[in-house]
């Protein structure tokens, strides 16, 4: 029998296993590492991040990915060379912080990897008759297994697809197993480049758990406070509290049909982007606008489209709110959320005892668990898959 199969098997058995989480996320600001010792599987779970650090990109590979990232026309060979070449930085990032950690890789039981979202194309985006729901992302697990020696799990969304999800959002399965309660209706927030939620009904009725993406998360502010600003987000919202909410451009992006359409739905950068807030501001019979009035009003149509998708979804029960992602940091954000849903308590997820920003990481570590183990996760809110491809070593 092939090593590395055997060793799979005999990891499925063992009481507890680590494994290395890694999400690189729309915001492109670098590599979240989770080293999670995770027993048991399925609601037996239990998840500990024993380490986390976000390792920053270099700014020419940004700038790298960005010239494939969330766009209709790319570069082929660009897009090849950067399979390959994330496959690679992540392993490299990988056996620097396990050296840091002073972590053997001997000692680590699979590496979970999401690779990097280059374009996601489900059915309300791209409206092509007879093509299905799509996502990309991209670094081959392959390259990771090989260079890292250690057995990797990656490319998790394609199984979503193929069971009719639109690949996303997967954090229906770490939210439910590790956060549902019987005390409180909770609301698990994410707000990274793009928002999204999972409901948790505490009434414990599994097929009531919905997940949805909301719309755009920092992903317009980053982009706005790039342009005008120089600087790669607005920092807890320094910029948005300076300026003015321009009411008739919030309403012109909020009329936008993706805000109209049924939930769960997903989205991405592909709609969220300048042309997006350019196309809003004709609409609206904007020519010129005060930046930071336009990263006011950017900032809370993120936190009025959150509110109103959880509103949509809970009507009017009470609910506790966690928060994580890198929004969590934006105060401005934050209590806006709060003003929408004044009968909601809004924490973060530190409340329960979970890292913000590790969240994602560690959940692709839970995914790679689940599918190890075998446990097949049934809900309302997705589709009962096993995900994640194999890669091994050798
Ligand atoms: N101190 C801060 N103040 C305001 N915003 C912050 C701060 N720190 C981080 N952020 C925001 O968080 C973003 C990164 O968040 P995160 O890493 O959760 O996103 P992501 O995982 O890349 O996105 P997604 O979850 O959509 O894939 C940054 O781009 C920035 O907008
Ligand atoms: C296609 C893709 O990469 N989607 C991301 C993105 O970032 C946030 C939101 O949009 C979410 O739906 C998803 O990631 C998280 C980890 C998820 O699948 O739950």
């Amino acid at each position: 029998m092939n090593k590395e199969i055997q060793k799979l098997c005999l990891m499925a058995d063992k009481e507890s296993r680590l494994i290395v989480g890694l999400m690189s996320g729309t915001s492109l600001d670098g590599l979240d590492i989770a080293l999670c010792r995770i027993h048991g599987s399925g609601r037996q779970t239990r998840l500990a991040v024993e380490e986390f650090e976000t390792l920053p990109y270099s700014e020419d590979f940004k700038a790298d990915v960005k010239s494939v990232f969330s766009k209709q026309q790319v570069d082929l060979q660009k897009l090849s060379l950067l399979n390959v070449l994330i496959g690679t930085l992540h392993a490299d990032m990988i056996l620097s912080m396990l050296g840091k950690w002073g972590v053997s890789a001997s000692d680590i039981d699979c590496i979970a990897s999401h690779g990097q979202t280059i374009y996601h194309a489900p059915r309300r985006l791209h409206q092509l008759t007879g093509y299905p729901d799509a996502t990309l992302q991209i670094g081959d697990g392959d390259h990771l297994a090989v260079k890292t020696a250690i057995l990797t799990l990656s490319d998790f969304r394609q199984k979503h697809i193929a069971a009719g999800g639109e690949g996303a959002p997967l954090a229906l399965y770490g939210d439910y197993i590790l956060f549902s309660s019987e005390e409180e209706n909770r609301i698990l927030l994410n707000i990274g480049g793009i928002s999204n939620f999972t409901y948790l009904p505490g009434d414990g009725n599994a097929s009531r758990v919905v997940c949805t993406d909301t719309g755009p998360g920092n992903t317009l502010t980053d982009a706005l406070s790039r342009k005008y600003f120089n600087s790669p987000f607005d920092n807890d919202g320094t910029y948005a509290r300076s300026g003015k909410v321009i009411p008739s451009l919030l309403n012109a992006m909020l009329a936008h049909p993706f805000f109209r359409e049924d939930l769960p739905k997903t989205t991405g950068p592909e709609l969220f982007n300048l042309n997006f807030v350019e196309e809003s501001k004709a609409l609206a019979g904007i020519s010129e606008a005060n930046p930071a009035d336009v990263i006011a009003t950017v900032s809370l149509l993120t936190a009025h489209s959150i509110a109103n998708g959880i509103k949509e979804i809970t009507g009017k029960e009470n609910l506790v709110v966690y928060v994580s992602g890198g929004g969590c940091h934006n105060s401005y954000i934050m209590e806006e959320i709060q003003k929408c849903l004044p009968h909601s308590a809004i924490k973060r997820t530190e409340e329960l005892g979970f890292n913000a920003d590790a969240k994602e990481a560690a959940l692709f570590a839970l995914l790679a668990n689940e599918t190890i183990c075998g446990s097949v996760i049934q809900t309302g809110g997705g589709p009962a898959v096993m995900m994640g491809k194999i890669s091994l070593p050798l």
